[in-house]
Parts: structure tokens; C-alpha cells; sequence
């Protein structure tokens, strides 16, 4: 176990968030305080980055993803040993299927990938993926409501699903959000009693960043986990999520991750690109005029000038 350090600055934002999300919600602080214990502590718990198979949720959620595709998904998780498999709900009959016998774990996805549907159908879509075996659901919350700033909405979509009983993933979406953002979908996350925050589905516009599981994990405490997903393509990008306090790596590339991490000559070195030497630039006319080069240069011109001048002058008069 390492550490993750909670800098006052990063505590006194959360507990101004706090203020605005009860009063969003017409709650007191203090009744929403006592599930942030953890804000009194001066660093976190978190997992080391080792066998990296038990952090993987070994991820399909493509339109165009067949049978034949989730039996690959689900062989590579046996093979592999990873925590589980992700999947669309209507995958999850066949997950069951292919990992009969194994404790390989299936999560599904619901609302993906926009969380825009209604809280019903979201409902209605994990009912169906819980009793056809999944354990564990990732539901996208609803962004547009959360940048309406109402709670109230997004409280209830998330707490809707986690009262269905499986362990529950809420899926914020980062890139869609600004830092305050994620902080408040982070607090709503733990008011619906959520087990994960997770960042991201992998089709916006962007994945998991070190530092938004950071956040995310200091606004969540140690009693519940941060999951990183989208983008996560190396062992190296795994590794530093979890360094930051991810528990759970969302990936297509489980795979990839896990083989680097049991073979480091397959890892990529970083790639380091140094800025180019900035090229002199072209003086304009005035800045040649201001160098003291040029200065002297002319003013010894000048001074031939004058002195021409005057010598033609003298010897003109004297001609005369
Ligand atoms: O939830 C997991 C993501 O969909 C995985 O995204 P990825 O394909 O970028 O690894």
C-alpha cells in the first residue's frame, strides 16, 4: 500500500462543493458532511500497481462487436485471469455462457454512451443485465442534467440504479466536465451510495487523466473506489492510474497492459520530444536600426559625413 497525499487546498475545495450540492439539493451540509470522514485525514491509502490482471475489466462495448467477439473477450479473460468482463447488456446472456465455471466477473454497461436516456429505461436495462448474471453495473450519469445543476435529477438516476443491488460503477464522463463538475458528480456518486466513480466511456472526446482520478478519488475517500477508463493503452498509463488511486482499469487493451507488465522489453519507452531550437528570428528594419552594432556602424558614418563635409567646405573657401 502507498500513499496519496490530501493538500488543504484540494480539502477546502471539496467542503465548499459540499456547501453547494446540499444546498442544490435543500439539505443540510452536515448531513452530507458525516459521509466525508475521510476529509479529516492527511493522505489516502491506495493500491500498488502489481498484477495488474486483478484491476482489469477487460472491455467490448462496440456497436459492431459479434458473438464471435465476446467469446474472444471472454477466452483472453480466462487466459488472463483478469477481474471481469465489460460488456453491452444485451452481451451479458452469452458473457454468462462463455465463463460458465470461471470466476471471471461480468459488468454492463447501461445508458451507454451517453447517459441521456430516462432514469426508467436505465433502470429497466440494469434490471435486465442483474438478472441475466451480471454483478456489477457502469451506468453513464446524465451530463446535460449535471451541467443544469440539477441534482435532484442526477441523485436520483444514479441512487435508482444502485437500489437495483449490484456493485455500481457511475461513469462521470470527465472530459465533458470541468474540475468543479467532477468534484459535485463525485459527491452526488457517494450521496446515491455508488460503489465506483468511474471517468469515462471511451467514445467522447476524450479518456482517464491521472489527475481527474486523483480528484476523484479525494472526493470519494478510501471507503469507496475510482475506476479509470478510456484510452488506457500501456502499461505505463495503467500503472499511473493506479498510482493516483484508480482500483479499477477499464480497457480494450487488458491484454497489451498485462503482457508489458509480465514482459517489460514489450514496454514502449516514453517518447520525448524536445522543443526545436527556436529559429533567430528575422530583425525588422527598426530593431536593426536599435542594435548597438548598427549604432556604432552609423554613427561612425555620420561622423566620416560630417567631417567630409566641412574638409570640402574649407577647401572650398580657400580655392576662392
Ligand atoms: O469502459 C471502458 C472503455 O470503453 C474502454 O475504452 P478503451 O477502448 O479506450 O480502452
Amino acid at each position: 500500500m502507498s500513499s496519496l497525499v490530501f493538500d488543504q487546498k484540494t480539502k477546502n475545495l471539496i467542503r465548499s462543493r459540499i456547501s453547494f450540492v446540499a444546498k442544490q439539493l435543500g439539505l443540510q451540509k452536515e448531513e452530507i458532511l458525516k459521509h466525508f470522514n475521510h476529509l479529516n485525514k492527511d493522505k489516502l491509502e491506495i493500491s500498488e500497481p502489481n498484477h495488474l490482471e486483478r484491476f482489469i475489466d477487460h472491455t467490448n462495448l462496440h456497436s459492431h462487436a459479434t458473438s464471435k467477439d465476446i467469446k474472444k473477450l471472454c477466452n483472453e479473460a480466462i487466459d488472463y485471469n483478469f477481474y471481469s468482463v465489460c460488456v453491452n447488456s444485451s452481451r451479458v446472456p452469452e458473457a454468462v455462457n462463455n465463463l460458465r465455471g470461471t470466476d471471471v466477473k461480468i459488468a454492463s454497461v447501461v445508458g451507454f454512451h451517453l447517459g441521456a436516456t430516462s432514469t426508467s429505461t436505465k433502470v429497466n436495462e440494469t434490471e435486465f443485465a442483474i438478472n441475466s448474471g451480471a454483478t456489477e453495473i457502469d451506468m453513464v450519469i446524465n451530463v446535460g442534467k449535471l451541467k443544469d445543476l440539477d441534482y435532484k435529477y442526477v441523485l436520483n438516476d444514479i441512487k435508482s440504479i444502485v437500489d437495483c443491488g449490484a456493485s455500481t460503477k457511475v461513469i462521470l464522463e470527465t472530459a465533458l466536465l470541468d474540475e468543479i463538475e467532477i468534484i459535485d458528480a463525485s459527491i452526488l456518486s457517494v450521496l446515491a451510495d455508488a460503489h465506483f466513480v468511474k471517468t469515462s466511456t471511451g467514445f467522447s472526446t476524450g479518456g482517464a487523466k491521472s489527475e481527474d482520478i486523483r480528484l476523484m478519488k479525494l472526493v470519494v475517500g478510501e471507503e469507496r473506489e475510482v475506476k479509470a477508463s478510456g484510452g488506457i493503452r500501456n502499461f505505463n498509463s495503467a500503472s499511473e492510474m493506479i498510482q493516483n488511486g484508480a482500483t479499477r482499469i477499464g480497457a480494450s487493451k487488458g491484454v497489451e497492459i498485462v503482457d508489458q507488465e509480465r514482459n517489460p522489453q514489450l514496454r514502449k519507452p516514453k517518447i520525448v520530444i524536445e522543443k526545436p531550437q527556436e529559429k533567430k528570428k528575422k530583425e525588422t528594419k527598426q530593431e536593426k536600426k536599435d542594435d548597438p552594432n548598427t549604432k556604432d556602424i552609423l554613427y561612425m558614418i555620420g561622423l566620416g559625413a560630417t567631417g567630409g563635409f566641412i574638409a570640402g567646405h574649407l577647401l572650398t573657401k580657400l580655392k576662392k
